[in-house]
């Protein structure tokens, strides 16, 4: 148990637990945090993955949406050839303006027809091309070869497509590769990179172009053969890269970089599209994928742009960051605090239980004392009694409470015990009174009451605590010591020393005043030296008892008897004159002469002689009436005893 009044030591310890805890607390808060921070983190980079896959799903989903639109208008203008046996360029032109390629269809360069021209057909075809309008109208570039493909219908037909007309796509192995592919899976084929005729010097783009074969209308084309056999041209598209991705910018919202390649080889060469170059790359998140049409490959490297997911609340983990870091130091605090009240309450409980301890022992050892203790407040209002000092009045506490225990006090010792404890109380000083106190037997007890003032922390009274110890047998004791010292063993009477002493004191209160007197006698018996002889020294002791029997007879309350030796005794008559003494004195030596000492069917005679002595204030000294007394006697005892002589007559 923690002492009441903790060392300094542990007090530091304690100080040093509080501190622990505290940082223990920080550590763990903190730990926490960096754990709850790496959660959000990795729930954060998840969510931030599965966003980018889903853009970049959406991504390549629009390109190839857009693809399929395009390879729709083909598959449409294919129609058109195979609704008429020849498709004269008003028809194309009508057809496609129809489409409002612009407005529905944005990023394609156009929409055109290559006609496959056999070399023996060449100059026919020309011809017939120049004699529609066009007199510049060549197939280019210009080579021999068996077989030509010319670009005769290229709609819109204006501004950079009409660079593209005569122009022979089959010379070019690209373009070549993707009609023939065309051809023999019939369906869309898709070039790779190629730069389109219609480019000028300015804003080179790279461009691609998708082919869908036309055959001679009722020739079956199955078959690969007899497709090659009855392929009569291709309706073809050629975009411009940048232009068919603007197509596509609708969907798309700037959070992703995109790069396009030709193929799966990455490189300057193969690159067709690329997006503005971006800020930063680190921590970007990257994923390539291809995109396979027409049997063409196209690698697209899709790279979120700085700031792609803002809207995920990335500031989550930032907040859990500052906020958990926050806690800690707070949770740091709670615990310092916490512990340290521990610590307050621990003291104080254990403060409070050595209290307890320490009122148990107290109350124990005061119940089990042999004394009786009480306590008051600082009305000198008793608010607690032992058991011993209910035991010893034989009353209720509820009686001795407050200023109960006074009626046991005796009657005559209670206004000097209420004056001198209320004067105790005033000095708040220790104290010590003795009286009488009322026991549960009806006996009042001599008691010594002893206290001592009480004082709280401050310094403030508040009241007195004492105990009572039972001293009767002490003054018994002490009487008889005293009756001992002062009387006479054999009679009773005032010894010769006590004698002269309250001889003293008489002749000091004459002294105060003139007006008063006393007497004093001397008495001494009569031959009483025959008695011891004749009888024995017991006997002589027996007269001496039975005299001092006749004296007690006569004499007042007041009187003072003493016996100043051997069968020699003296009485103080206060307020007596010195006639008023004779009579006495008369009377005394009657009864004396009159009643014998009867031993064993004995009778022994005795008589005494007295002589009287005035005691006023004009006395010289106690001696000086005593020598005087003493004096008459001697005459008393001259003149034939049993006889009362007065002095200085
Ligand atoms: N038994 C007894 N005798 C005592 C005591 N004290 C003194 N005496 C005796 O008392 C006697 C006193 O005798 P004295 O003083 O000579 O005189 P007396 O015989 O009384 O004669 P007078 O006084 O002249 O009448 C002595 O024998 C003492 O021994 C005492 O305490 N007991």
């Amino acid at each position: 148990m923690m002492p009441i009044s903790a060392s300094t030591a542990a007090k530091k310890y304690c100080r040093l637990q509080a501190l622990g805890g505290a940082y223990l607390g920080l550590f763990a808060g903190l730990l926490i945090t960096f754990g709850v921070w790496r959660w959000s983190e990795h729930n954060f980079a998840l969510n931030e993955q599965a966003y980018f896959d889903f853009r970049v799903g959406q991504l390549l989903a629009s390109i190839d949406n857009r693809l399929e639109a395009y390879r729709q208008v083909l598959y449409g203008t294919r129609g058109l050839f195979a609704a008429s046996s020849v498709v004269a360029r008003a028809e194309f032109q009508e057809y496609i303006n129809a489409l409002h390629l612009e407005q529905r269809y944005p990023g394609i360069q156009g929409v055109g027809f290559s006609l496959i021209v056999p070399k023996d057909k060449k100059d026919v075809h020309i011809k017939e091309i120049r004699r529609q309008g066009f007199a510049d109208y060549r197939i280019y570039p210009d080579q021999d070869r068996e077989i030509y493909t010319s670009i005769i219908y290229l709609e819109p037909f204006s501004g950079r497509n009409l660079r593209a007309f005569g122009y022979d796509m089959f010379t070019e192995p690209v373009r070549r590769r993707a009609m023939e592919y065309a051809c023999k899976h019939n369906q869309i084929g898709m070039s790779g990179k190629v730069t389109l005729v219609q480019e000028t010097d300015s804003d080179v783009q790279a461009g691609f172009l998708l082919y869908l074969p036309v055959y001679r209308n009722n020739q079956p084309h199955d078959s690969v053969d007899e497709r090659k056999a009855s392929v009569i041209g291709w309706v073809y598209a050629p975009f411009r890269i940048k232009d068919f991705m603007s197509g596509v910018g609708d969907e798309r919202r700037g959070d992703l970089n995109l790069s396009i390649y030709d193929g799966e080889t990455l490189s300057a060469d193969s690159l067709m599209y690329s997006d503005q170059p971006q800020l930063t790359t680190d921590q970007a998140i990257v994923t390539t994928r291809t995109l396979r049409t027409g049997g063409q490959v196209w690698t697209l490297v899709i790279r979120s742009e700085p700031g792609f997911g803002n809207w995920l609340n990335h500031d989550q983990s930032l907040t859990i960051l500052i906020s958990g870091m926050a806690l800690s130091v707070m949770l740091a605090f709670l615990i310092r605090e916490f512990i340290t009240r521990g610590q307050a309450l621990a003291f104080a409980a254990a403060t409070n239980r050595e209290l307890q301890e320490s009122e148990a022992r107290f109350r124990l050892m005061a119940d089990s004392a042999p004394v009786l203790i009480w306590m008051t407040d600082a009305a000198e209002s008793v608010v607690w009694l032992n058991k011993h000092w209910l035991d010893f009045t034989g009353r209720e506490l509820s009686q001795e409470l407050g200023r109960g225990w006074l009626e046991s006090v005796y009657p005559s010792h209670l206004d000097l015990v209420v004056k001198l404890l209320g004067w105790h109380f005033q000095l708040r000083k220790p104290f010590s009174v003795e009286y009488r106190l009322r026991r549960h037997d009806g006996e009042y007890r001599w008691i010594v009451n002893s206290g001592v003032p009480r004082f709280d922390e401050k310094g403030e009274f508040v009241g007195f605590i004492g105990s009572c110890i039972d001293i009767t047998s002490h003054k018994e004791m002490e009487e008889e010591l005293w009756e001992l010292a002062t009387t006479d063993g054999l009679t009773g009477f005032l010894n010769r020393r006590h004698f002269l002493v309250r001889l003293q004191e008489e002749f000091n209160r004459m002294q105060r005043n003139d007006d008063l007197h006393s007497s004093v006698l001397m008495l001494d018996l009569d031959h009483f030296k025959r008695i011891n002889d004749s009888y024995g020294h017991a006997t002589g002791d027996a007269m001496l008892k039975h005299f001092a029997e006749i004296i007690r007879g006569q004499q007042r309350k007041i009187d003072v008897v003493g016996r100043l030796g051997g069968e020699e005794f003296a009485i103080i008559l206060p307020d007596t004159d010195i006639y008023e003494a004779r009579v006495f004195a008369e009377r005394l030596r009657n009864v004396v002469a009159s009643k014998p000492l009867w031993q064993q069917d004995t009778m022994i005679e005795i008589t005494v002689s007295i002589g009287i002595a005035l005691l006023n204030y004009a006395s010289l000294s106690p001696d000086s009436v005593l020598g005087a007394a003493d004096r008459a006697l001697y005459r008393a005892k001259a003149d034939g005893r049993n006889r009362v002589a007065l002095a200085g007559k």
